[in-house]
């Protein structure tokens, strides 16, 4: 893992995790063997412990989910133990993810493999406004720590197409991401981030910034109802 020169710190990559054959099955296994949920916008598929979109930890209630075989030469080694929760996500042309910090209080470590089509992440400091995009490339197994983790959001913009520094537009395409989180000792973050970590915001009696969780959890009643999401929650709550 190689740290990247740029604002925020803490942003490591390791390109060519697997080689192009292994993404060529691994795809082949998330089109062709999987269940996903029959719904338009970002899915997921949960295993180890099951996020839950109601706290934005684990979902208490689901017993621990064995890893597939195909998952277990793609958990990163780095941290000494696997991961606790993993989630394999499908991002269809056009989908993303809104700004938002990974649960501090839940989670410690924060990875993240990228297969299928690039796309940038965008980091944001809310504090000073600054931005920065990371091109992530497909076979490249993403760590967020530090900075990056804890005090900047990351986001993937909702559009067709990403424009390159050259000027050059990028067709968004099918894009997979496998996020890994390992639970965090005490269940307490200590950073006092006041403006992004749910410990620091409970310790001054603020409640936490529920509009992602609202948006996630509209998404899993309509999945459960069967009704189509309407294109409009689909966009980015760029706050
Ligand atoms: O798709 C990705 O690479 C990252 C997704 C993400 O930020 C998350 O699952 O919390
Ligand atoms: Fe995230």
């Amino acid at each position: 893992m190689e740290e990247l020169p740029i604002s925020p710190s803490g942003v490591l990559m390791q390109t060519n995790f697997i080689t192009p054959a292994h993404e060529e099955k691994l795809v082949h296994i998330f089109q062709n063997e999987l269940e996903w949920p029959d719904r338009p916008g970002r899915l997921s598929l949960h295993y180890g412990y099951t996020f839950s979109y109601k706290t934005f930890g684990i979902d208490e209630n689901i017993p621990f989910k064995p890893f597939p075989d195909w998952l277990v030469p793609l958990l990163p080694t780095t941290e000494g133990r696997q991961p606790d929760q993993v989630c394999l996500q499908h991002y269809a042309p056009g989908t993303g993810i809104p700004p938002h910090v990974d649960t501090h209080s839940t989670y410690d470590q924060l990875y993240a493999l990228s297969l299928g089509a690039p796309v940038f992440m965008q980091f944001r400091d809310k504090v000073s406004g600054e931005r920065t995009d990371v091109d992530l490339v497909p076979r490249s197994m993403l760590q967020m720590s530090g900075d990056s983790r804890l005090h900047w959001t990351h986001s993937i913009k909702s559009r067709k197409t990403d424009t390159l520094s050259d000027g050059t537009v990028r067709l968004r395409q099918d894009r997979w991401s496998i996020t890994y989180r390992w639970l965090r000792e005490g269940g307490e973050c200590e950073c006092g981030d006041e403006n992004l970590c749910d410990t620091a915001q409970s310790r001054i009696g603020v409640e936490r910034e529920y509009r992602w969780k609202q948006y996630e959890s509209d998404a899993k009643k309509d999945e459960e109802n069967k009704v189509t999401v309407p294109d409009v929650v689909q966009k980015d709550h760029d706050v």
